[in-house]
């Protein structure tokens, strides 16, 4: 069983190439790669090329086993996998998600500067996953452990929940994530981010992500923490998200379609022992 490493601006990803791969990737077997401490570790699996009306598809798994419909630098990470293993020569590309297609440019010959096109943004609260009567929820009274939030969701394919705050820190959003992710306002758990206005062009997030926890930067987390705030007056519609792990580029334009642009780098390829496929915990 073979994984390539990869990360966009510490965003850790390992691709699973099921063309070239006879295993099986199953729950079990995705959470013991995924550990940090007994597998190789990382923020989650990314497992293709899948062909489907002849465009590339990918899944996206978490490191808990479960799987996202979608994961912006996860996106990014596998345009960049495909141009390395000579699946495309092309400079653009679709790839489709279980949340929806994804159009990827490269903006540099050797694909580590990567613009992909996330789609429409949506406030629909169906869309973003929300329980209850159908609404936008903007600035909502959520209740997470001992405290309560003003919260703004967002489906960018996946559920997000952005709340704004004057000061943020990995450890708030540690805090509000082990109640918020599991919390009965969402149909299938959430993404959780802590936003501070830096200015009308810049915001910087903290982040606790469904299935995965902690995590150093997130593709859709950034544009979800960037059209809350363009959608709030916080801020424009062309944006710098500033995460732990590094920058992302949001452009959102008037219809809510959102572009990020960001890093990607390769890190390295790793075969799995026959100790490890045999050990069980
Ligand atoms: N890191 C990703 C998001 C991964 C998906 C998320 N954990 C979910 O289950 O929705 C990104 O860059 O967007």
């Amino acid at each position: 069983m073979k994984f390539e490493k990869y990360h966009g601006i510490g965003n850790d990803y390992l691709v699973y190439d099921c063309q070239k791969n006879t295993g099986e990737l199953d729950g079990e077997m995705i959470r013991k790669v995924c550990d940090r401490n007994f597998g190789v570790g990382s923020d989650g699996i990314l497992a293709g090329p899948y062909i489907e009306d002849g465009e590339f598809a990918v899944r996206v798994f978490n490191p808990d086993g479960s799987e996202a419909k979608r994961a912006g630098n996860g996106i990014r990470i596998f345009a960049k996998y495909l141009k390395d293993a000579g699946y495309t020569l092309s400079e653009r590309l679709n790839i489709r998600t279980k949340g929806g297609k994804v159009q990827v440019r490269f903006l540099n010959a050797d694909g580590t500067r990567i613009q992909a096109d996330m789609g429409k943004l949506s406030f629909s609260s169906k869309e973003a996953g929300l329980v209850g009567e159908p609404r936008e929820a903007l600035g909502e009274k959520m209740v997470f452990g001992p405290s309560s939030y003003d919260c703004s969701c967002v489906s960018m394919g996946n559920t997000h929940c952005v709340i704004p705050m004057a000061e943020i820190s990995r450890e708030k959003v540690c805090k509000i994530g082990a109640f918020s992710e599991r919390s009965d306002y969402f149909e299938d758990r959430v993404n959780t981010q802590i936003m501070k206005v830096l200015d009308k062009n810049n915001i910087q997030i903290e982040i606790f992500e469904r299935g995965v926890g902690y995590t150093l930067a997130s593709g859709t987390s950034s544009c979800a923490a960037a059209g809350v705030a363009f959608r709030l007056g916080l801020a424009d519609s062309d944006v710098m998200v500033h995460m732990p792990g590094g920058k992302l580029w949001i452009q959102i334009d008037e219809d809510w379609r959102v572009k990020m642009t960001g890093s990607v780098q390769s890190v390295c390829r790793i075969e799995m022992t026959e100790d490890f496929l045999r050990f069980e915990p």
